[in-house]
């Protein structure tokens, strides 16, 4: 591989990233692969340390946010869950991967603070009342998720469409052709 550069994707909520990224998987199997997030919750069965997360203690978790070894952390439910530059760094260099980053507008902000020098790819949705259809076509929000996630996205597609933040923005219209779009930019870039 030329080079291992990381590749973020974002875009609003229910434009297609995870639909997308399925597919580049299944085409590409061994190329790609996502980072080990940190997390301070307990293992479940079968995890494993490493693979699955990098399980550690809210002292260890502490220590990294102090040293800034976080590109984004947060806490859910009482636990704390990150993604280090090292994590990130670790896909190209132990796995020989090149590195997804599925994050939404924040994220990409940081990202940018670090030296990772990642590619940065937009999708958007053809336009707000299809990214509604589809948000509500795929049955997991309630009203008040789905209004939060519509709200958001309005601040995701100013920030994508803003030049000079993302190297490629996908439409995400007719899926074999946005699909297509996505992998060419991305193969061209590798
Ligand atoms: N090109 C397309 N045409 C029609 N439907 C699509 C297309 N792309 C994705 N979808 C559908 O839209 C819904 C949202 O897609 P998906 O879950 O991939 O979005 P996402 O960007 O990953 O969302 P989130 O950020 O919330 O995880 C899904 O039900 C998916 O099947």
């Amino acid at each position: 591989m030329a080079s291992a550069r990381p590749i973020v994707i974002s875009g609003p909520s229910g434009t297609g990233k995870s639909t997308l990224l399925k597919k580049l998987f299944a085409e590409y199997p061994d190329k790609f692969g996502f980072s080990v997030s940190h997390t301070t919750r307990q293992p479940r069965a079968g995890e494993v340390n490493g693979k699955d997360y990098h399980f550690v203690t809210v002292d260890n978790f502490k220590g990294l946010i102090d040293d800034a070894k976080f590109i984004e952390w947060a806490q859910f439910g009482g636990n704390y869950y990150g993604t280090t530059v090292q994590a990130v760094q670790d896909v190209a260099e132990k796995d020989n991967k090149v590195c997804i980053l599925d994050i939404d507008m924040q994220g990409v902000k940081s990202v940018k603070k670090t030296d990772l020098d990642p590619l940065f790819l937009f999708v958007a949705p053809p336009d707000r009342e299809t990214l509604r259809a589809r948000l509500t076509g795929r049955g997991t929000e309630t009203d008040d998720s789905l209004a939060k996630r519509l709200a958001h996205s309005d601040a995701e597609l100013d920030y994508g469409h803003t030049p000079g933040n993302y190297h490629k923005i996908v439409v995400n219209d007719d899926l074999d052709s946005a699909y297509k779009d996505l992998k060419d930019f991305i193969i061209s870039n590798l």
